[in-house]
């Protein structure tokens, strides 16, 4: 069985960009950038004022006074050019009028008709923010999958519309005779389609789309029928039948349609049964049916795949927390245990849970994080730094 850094290598040799098109920023969130954006203007385009007061001529001391000659509102600009013992009553957003050196806020101000007096010191550039100092024009956001923050900096730039990667389209394929769809009544030898859901998901929040087949019954014509459906995909996600009973289907009718097959089995629980190759001219990840398994796999696996097609770096971050509890030494596979992540006595403390069966979907939704455990690795106890991946 290879490791899971050589599968994930062997999966991402698979992967090839999507193209690109252009998106209105309105429908762009979510996806991920293709080329730099550039800033088309100058943020502020001109000298602001930070908050509602005044604009005064000097700087000055507590007690000086000024004239009070004009006001300047955010969209309306003071025209005039202030002297040195001139005010200008300002707003907040409104351009700073030339000759202005720094602004007082008018809780610091006593105003007696058109006459101010200081009750505080005004410091050259206090309450201004200079032109430029958000960002300027011609300066450029580099490529990243779009997040509200991101939009509102684009719109800014006066960005209007957004060159993305098309996303990836994956079919995901649950295969297995005890499968119904939520919603429907199994029968008694019967269970719900689950993982499709958590994996169809995480296929969106990855910038792609999910197309979820007909479930495919455990027969080889079956089979066939839904995989003629993946026709178009960027990607065919097969669930379950993966392993090796006598109907474990998918690599068999995988095979037949000319699978060129990248692997098949790794070293890691849960999700010792995946394979990767290329059938039908598309990547295939064949994920197990235990939905924690299909799920954790997803993660590890289904996720760098939608990366590296829209080109971001597509490894997971690995990061690392201190043991809350101990952990028995491991067997031969790297192990991700479902683990809840938090803060005990400031640190960042990473706590596994008890029961680590790939079939309890209760424990993952508990789960914020995979605690990586290495093959082989002895037992663990409460204080150690580990490896996890956040969920
Ligand atoms: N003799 C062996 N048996 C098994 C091995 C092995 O190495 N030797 N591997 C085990 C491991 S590890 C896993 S993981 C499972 C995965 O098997 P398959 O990929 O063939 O998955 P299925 O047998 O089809 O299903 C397993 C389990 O998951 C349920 N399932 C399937 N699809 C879904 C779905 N879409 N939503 C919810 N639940 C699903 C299915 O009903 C089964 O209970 O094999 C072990 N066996
Ligand atoms: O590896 Mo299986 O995925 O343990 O349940």
């Amino acid at each position: 069985m290879i490791s899971v850094q050589e599968a994930l290598r062997r999966c991402l040799a698979l992967a090839h960009p999507t193209g690109t098109e252009t998106l209105p920023l309105r429908r762009a969130f979510g996806r991920v950038m293709a080329a730099p954006a550039t800033a088309q203007i100058t943020q502020p385009p001109f000298a602001a004022s930070a908050m509602d007061g005044y604009a005064v001529g000097r700087v000055a001391s507590a007690g000086d006074s000024f004239d009070v000659i004009g006001e300047a509102g955010a969209g309306h600009a003071y025209q005039g050019i202030l002297a040195a013992t001139q005010a200008v009553r300002i707003f907040t957003g409104a351009p700073l009028p030339a000759g202005a050196v720094s602004v007082v806020i008018q809780e610091e101000i006593a105003r007696d008709g058109d006459r101010i007096t200081l009750r505080t010191a005004a410091a050259e550039g206090d309450n201004i923010r200079p032109r430029g100092q958000d960002f300027v024009q011609g300066q450029t956001l580099s490529p990243r999958q779009l997040r509200p923050n991101d939009l509102a900096l684009l719109a800014a730039m006066n960005v209007a519309e957004v060159c993305v990667h098309r996303r990836p389209v994956v079919a995901l394929m649950a295969s297995g005779d005890e499968l119904v769809m939520p919603g429907e009544t199994p029968g008694p030898d019967q269970i719900i389609a689950s993982n499709t859901f958590a994996l169809a998901a995480m296929v969106e929040a990855a910038g792609g789309e999910a197309r979820v087949l007909p479930i495919a019954r455990d027969t080889e014509a079956s089979l066939r029928t839904v995989f003629a459906l993946t026709e178009g995909a960027d990607l065919i996600v097969t669930i379950g039948g993966a392993s090796v009973g006598d109907h474990d289907l998918v690599g068999k009718v995988a095979s037949d349609l000319g699978l060129d097959r990248a692997f098949w089995q790794i070293a890691m629980r849960p999700g010792k049964p995946l394979m990767a190759g290329k059938v039908l001219g598309i990547p295939m990840l064949g994920l197990p049916g235990n939905p924690v398994s299909a799920i954790v796999c997803g993660h590890l696996f289904m996720v760098p795949l939608l990366k590296a097609m829209q080109a971001l770096p597509p490894e997971p971050t690995v990061l690392r927390a201190r043991l809350g509890a101990d952990v028995a030494a491991n067997g031969p596979r790297d192990h991700y245990m479902r683990a809840r992540l938090g803060v005990e006595a400031g640190q960042p403390t990473i706590t596994a849970f008890a029961r680590q069966d790939s079939a309890l979907l209760t424990i993952l939704t508990e789960a914020n994080a995979l605690l990586i455990r290495p093959k082989d690795d002895g037992p663990r106890a409460a204080g150690e730094i580990v490896d996890y991946i956040a969920l």
